[in-house]
This record gives structure tokens, C-alpha cells and sequence, in this order.
């Protein structure tokens, strides 16, 4: 449930306002300049309808005869008002929508660009629906107020010369309004208390019940292989019909207060009947000013509950606000140095005493290994021993806790930005792909010729499958890639990885699907680039055609040397490269 207007809300809530103002001040100004024209032809055609009454109209009745001219100047004055009304509304409209919009994309930019510069260990506790909600939901609503503020701004503008108007015209007249004016305003200020906890469930309901439905897609062959139609029917029933309900709530305090905030103003103008009549046979007033004041309740009705939506907005836009300075005033983004790396040689890396942990613990220790220029490093470990860790960083998504990552002998934490990512690559062990081409998912956006993504693909064993596919490298692969298969997708991935062209190429199980005698093919191709290799490997296959293998086990580094010394002289090593090597035969043979 959202919180209600409170003192301390609507001093929050008017301090994002500041800000609002503070970052858009020119659109503020004109959308408000706007509001205030709007404001006073507004006051000002109830004040010429008055006029036109008293003047053309009433003489008319009296001579039965109008006068042209007059008619002519009576209707040539309410077009103009209007006219300046009308445009009073458009300017407000387009610079408050401006202001809002270029606020809006303002902080999608900022919370967007911070996700960018937040390491993955921030990322690690914060799941990915909250920063969808972050950059969309939650900036939406921050800036939600912003469009009926300068139509607020105005309208108090409007009802300071609305109240001298009437006080100008009788003050019997005026009281009345002075008693409609606030009971309309107050009427509308409880209407959106009681409306807005009820709408913004309405919305959150909203929310679940699509976030229910994508996950069954998602899961849509999990739900239809295990039979749990009916489950997640009744999963998506009970969200929806919460939906019904919260909805239903919404439309009945609608329906309550709709009606009778349309009926105060005209009960008003009754009680102005009542009293005009009165001043008019006392001669107090004349028979204009009586429609003027008339016309200018039913005129200032609807603006009044401009007011209203503001504050009615409030207390989303602080809890939004809250939310998106969170993400902005996040600290443990990577700090960059500002060393550069020059050569276009494979890439020589050295890791010293190496100790990273996640929340629950320690997960490497003292972790200390290098990687010749072209040389091939299989990391080699039982699952969890910490090698996705480890390639992690690698190529510095983390930074250690204690010890370090030289790459080409310099620490990667005194690289300048793009540094890490313009000489090293890491083929993690999901494959993400874009709904894009074949070519957009290796190219990235990056201005890579066709040939050198052919030969990215040749590289990947992947130019046969594309070649293949009916439009080559123009084929879009569906919402990632579901179109491929597992294989197919992994070898795409690894072309987009290698047509950056890195110094240092690192697989983190990035093959598993593709076939050993491919994976070997792929690992001997690399070998031939001006590559150095780090790959987590399982295959005995893959494993024999790195130069140097670290054997990892519970976070420490238990042996390093070549696939043969190792399986001489370890036993624990062997047992698991035998171990895995049963595993996939049983596989193979599952599957075949
Ligand atoms: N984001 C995370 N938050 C907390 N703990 C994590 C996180 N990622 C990994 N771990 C933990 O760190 C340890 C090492 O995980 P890691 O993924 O590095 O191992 P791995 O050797 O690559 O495993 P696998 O072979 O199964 O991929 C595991 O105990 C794991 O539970």
C-alpha cells in the first residue's frame, strides 16, 4: 500500500518538486506562463460574457431589435478570449508534457548509465524486475505530479483573480464562492486520498498479474511437460480476479465522488441564483454580473482539481523518488585509474594471491597463477570450487578483496574505463542473445566488416550452421535465440566475443553444449589467434590441448601444471577429470 498524504509526505513530496523545477527551469517557467494565461482568459470570459449579457444581449431582449455592431464586437470579444484560452491550454500542455518527458528520460538515462557503472556484485543483490521497475515504473511516477503542477500553479493564480473579480462585482455574490471554492477543493483533496492507496493497488495488481503470465511463457514447457496447466490457471486466476476486486474499488469511490464533485459547482451556481436574485431586485447588482459570476463557477469547477491530482501524486513520487536515488546513490561502482594498454600481442596476465567472497564467505583464497602471451590455461575444479568466480574477475566485473589481476603486468584496477573490455573477453556460461540478426548479435552495434565476422564465425565452427539458415547473417533468431539450438547458441556467442578481436579470451564453460569433437576443433582454432586462452573446462579432450591447467578445489588452487603432470601426480585431480569424463560418456549414450 502506498503512504498517504502526510505533513512529512508533502514535504518530500514538494522538495522532488524543487527539483523537478530546478532541472527543467525554462519549461516550468513557459508551461507555467502558459497556466497563468489560461488562468485569467478564463476569469476574463465569464467577466466578457457578463459584459455581452449586460450590454448586447439584455438591450436587445429590451428593444427587440440587436444592434449589429455591438453584436459584431460582443462576439468578436468572446472569440478572442477564447482564442488566447485555447492557446493558454496547448502551451501549458506541450511544455508541461516537455518538462515531464525530459525528466523522465533524464533519469531513465542516469539510473541506466549507473546499472553500467555498478559493479556485478550490486547487481548480484538486486533482482532484475527491481531494475526494470527502477528505470520504468518507478522514474514514471517520480515525475507523475509534473503534468498537472503548472495547471496547479495556475489555477491558484486563477482563483486569486477569480475571488477579486467577484469581491469587484458584490460581496454577497463572493462569499458564496468563497464558501464553494474550498468545499470543492476540500472535497477533491479527500476523493484522491481514498482514490489513490485503492489506484496504486489496482496498479501494483496490474503489474503481478503480467509478471505472472510472463513467467508461465517463460516456463511454458516446464508447465505443459509437468502438467501444471491447471496450477498456473489458478495461479493467474486468483491474481486477476484481485485485479477485479481492486479495480472495483477504485470504480466505486470514482462513482461516489465523480458525481458529486460535478454537482458542488452547480449547486453553487443555485445558491448564487438565490442570492444574485436577491441582490438584483435590491438593485445591488446587475443581471451580467449575475451570469458572470454564474459562469465562472461552472468555469472553475474542473481546474480546481488540479490541485487535487498533484497531491493526489505525491506520495507515489516520493516512494518512487526514494527508490530511484537509491540506485543513483548506490556506492561500490569500480573505481578506474587511468593506465592504458598498447600492445596488440596476446595478452600475458598474472594473478597474485588472489581472495574474493560473497555474502555467505570466503569463495577463492590465495589464488595465484599466470598465463603465458598465447598460451592456453584450462581451469579445472569440482562445482562450486569458484572458477565463474574467478573469470569474473578476470576481467574485472569484481574487483578482489585481497590480491591482484596484472594484465600485461598492470594492475586492472589502474586501467582507465573501456581498458579491460577493449583487450580481454568473457564468454560467461549462459548464452545471452539479442531478438536481432545473426549479425547484430556479433557485431554489437560495434562497425565490424561481414568478412571478419565470417571469420568470427569460422573461428566459433559456426559459419556452417549460419551459412545455412535462410537469410545468413541477415536471419533474426527469435527472443534470445530460441530459434537455435543450445550448441548454436553458444558458438554464436563466442563469435560475438571473438570478433572484438581480444588479447584475451576467456571461456567460462562457454561450450558445454556444443560437441567435443567441435569444442576441440573450436580450442585448436584458438590457439592459431593472437590470443591468450583462459577456459573452465570438464572435457579430458579440451582439457589436454591447453598448455597449463590450475586445478581449483574449494576456492584454492590445489595444483598447476600440464594435463599430464597433473593427472601423474594428483589424485584428486584425476578422479574428477575421470569422473567427468564418465559423466558425459553416460550422457552420450543417454542421449543417443
Ligand atoms: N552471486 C553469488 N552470490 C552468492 N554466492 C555466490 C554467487 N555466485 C556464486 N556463489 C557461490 O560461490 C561459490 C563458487 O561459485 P562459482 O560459480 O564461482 O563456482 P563454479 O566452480 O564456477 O561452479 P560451477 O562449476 O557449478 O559453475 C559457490 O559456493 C556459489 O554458491
Amino acid at each position: 500500500m502506498p503512504e498517504r498524504i502526510n505533513p512529512q509526505i508533502l514535504r518530500a513530496g514538494f522538495r522532488v518538486l524543487g527539483v523537478a523545477v530546478r532541472t527543467e527551469p525554462l519549461m516550468f517557467g513557459l508551461s507555467v506562463a502558459a497556466s497563468a494565461v489560461y488562468g485569467v482568459t478564463t476569469v476574463a470570459s465569464a467577466w466578457v460574457l457578463g459584459r455581452v449579457t449586460q450590454e448586447v444581449i439584455l438591450p436587445a431582449f429590451d428593444s427587440g431589435d440587436a444592434e449589429a455592431g455591438a453584436l459584431a464586437a460582443g462576439a468578436a470579444a468572446i472569440l478572442g478570449v477564447a482564442v488566447f484560452k485555447a492557446l493558454g491550454v496547448a502551451g501549458r500542455r506541450f511544455f508541461a508534457g516537455l518538462m515531464q518527458y525530459n525528466l523522465q528520460a533524464e533519469y531513465r538515462r542516469a539510473v541506466t548509465r549507473q546499472y553500467l557503472r555498478l559493479p556485478l556484485s550490486w547487481h548480484h543483490r538486486h533482482p532484475t524486475g527491481q531494475l526494470l521497475s527502477n528505470a520504468s515504473a518507478d522514474v514514471e511516477a517520480v515525475w507523475a505530479p509534473i503534468a498537472p503542477l503548472p495547471m496547479a500553479v495556475g489555477v491558484v493564480f486563477m482563483l486569486v483573480i477569480a475571488a477579486v473579480a467577484m469581491l469587484l462585482v458584490d460581496l454577497p455574490l463572493a462569499a458564496v464562492g468563497f464558501l464553494i471554492f474550498p468545499a470543492v477543493f476540500g472535497l477533491n483533496v479527500v476523493y484522491q486520498r481514498l482514490l489513490g492507496p485503492r489506484a496504486a493497488l489496482a496498479q501494483q495488481l496490474k503489474a503481478e498479474v503480467s509478471e505472472v503470465a510472463h513467467e508461465s511463457f517463460e516456463g511454458g514447457l516446464v508447465v505443459k511437460t509437468l502438467g501444471r496447466e491447471d496450477a498456473e490457471t489458478e495461479r493467474f486466476a486468483e491474481r486477476a480476479h484481485r485485479l477485479r476486486d481492486a479495480n472495483i474499488a477504485v470504480g466505486r469511490i470514482r462513482g461516489l465522488f465523480d458525481p458529486m464533485l460535478e454537482a458542488l459547482p452547480g449547486l453553487g451556481v443555485l445558491a448564487v441564483l438565490w442570492v444574485g436574485s436577491i441582490r438584483l431586485d435590491a438593485g445591488a447588482i446587475e443581471s451580467g454580473d449575475l451570469v458572470q459570476v454564474c459562469y465562472l463557477f461552472t468555469l472553475l469547477a474542473w481546474p480546481i482539481r488540479a490541485l487535487g491530482w498533484v497531491l493526489a501524486e505525491l506520495p507515489r513520487s516520493v516512494v518512487g523518488w526514494e527508490r530511484v536515488r537509491a540506485v543513483l546513490d548506490a556506492d561500490g561502482s569500480l573505481p578506474f585509474g587511468t593506465s592504458t594498454l598498447d600492445s596488440n600481442e596476446a595478452a600475458s596476465v598474472e594473478v597474485g594471491n588472489l581472495r574474493f567472497g560473497y555474502e555467505a564467505g570466503e569463495v577463492l583464497s590465495d589464488v595465484s597463477f599466470t598465463v603465458r602471451p598465447g598460451s592456453t590455461v584450462a581451469i579445472v575444479g569440482p562445482t562450486g570450487s569458484g572458477k565463474s568466480t574467478l573469470t569474473s574477475l578476470l576481467v574485472r566485473l569484481v574487483d578482489p578483496a585481497g590480491g591482484t589481476v596484472l594484465l600485461d603486468g598492470v594492475d586492472v584496477r589502474e586501467l582507465g574505463p573501456g581498458a579491460v573490455s577493449g583487450a580481454a573477453a568473457l564468454v560467461p556460461q549462459e548464452t545471452f542473445l539479442f531478438d536481432d540478426s545473426v549479425r547484430g548479435n556479433v557485431v554489437l552495434g560495434s562497425p565490424v566488416p561481414d568478412e571478419e565476422v565470417w571469420a568470427a564465425l569460422r573461428l566459433a565452427q559456426a559459419d556452417g550452421f549460419v551459412a545455412a539458415l535462410p537469410e545468413g547473417l541477415d536471419t533474426r533468431i527469435g527472443e534470445r535465440g530460441t530459434t537455435l539450438s543450445g550448441g548454436q547458441r553458444q558458438r554464436l556467442a563466442l563469435a560475438r566475443a571473438l570478433a572484438r578481436r581480444p588479447r584475451l579470451l576467456v571461456l567460462d564453460d562457454s561450450t558445454s553444449s556444443v560437441d567435443p569433437q567441435v569444442e576441440a576443433r573450436i580450442l585448436h582454432g584458438l590457439r592459431e589467434t593472437a590470443a591468450s586462452v583462459v577456459v573452465v573446462a570438464y572435457r579430458k579432450a579440451t582439457i589436454s590441448l591447453a598448455d597449463e591447467v590450475v586445478y581449483l578445489d574449494r576456492g584454492r588452487v590445489q595444483d598447476v601444471g600440464t594435463h599430464r603432470e597433473l593427472l601423474d601426480r594428483s589424485d584428486g585431480y584425476r578422479d574428477l577429470v575421470n569422473a567427468y569424463d564418465d559423466e558425459i560418456a553416460i550422457e552420450e549414450d543417454v542421449t543417443a
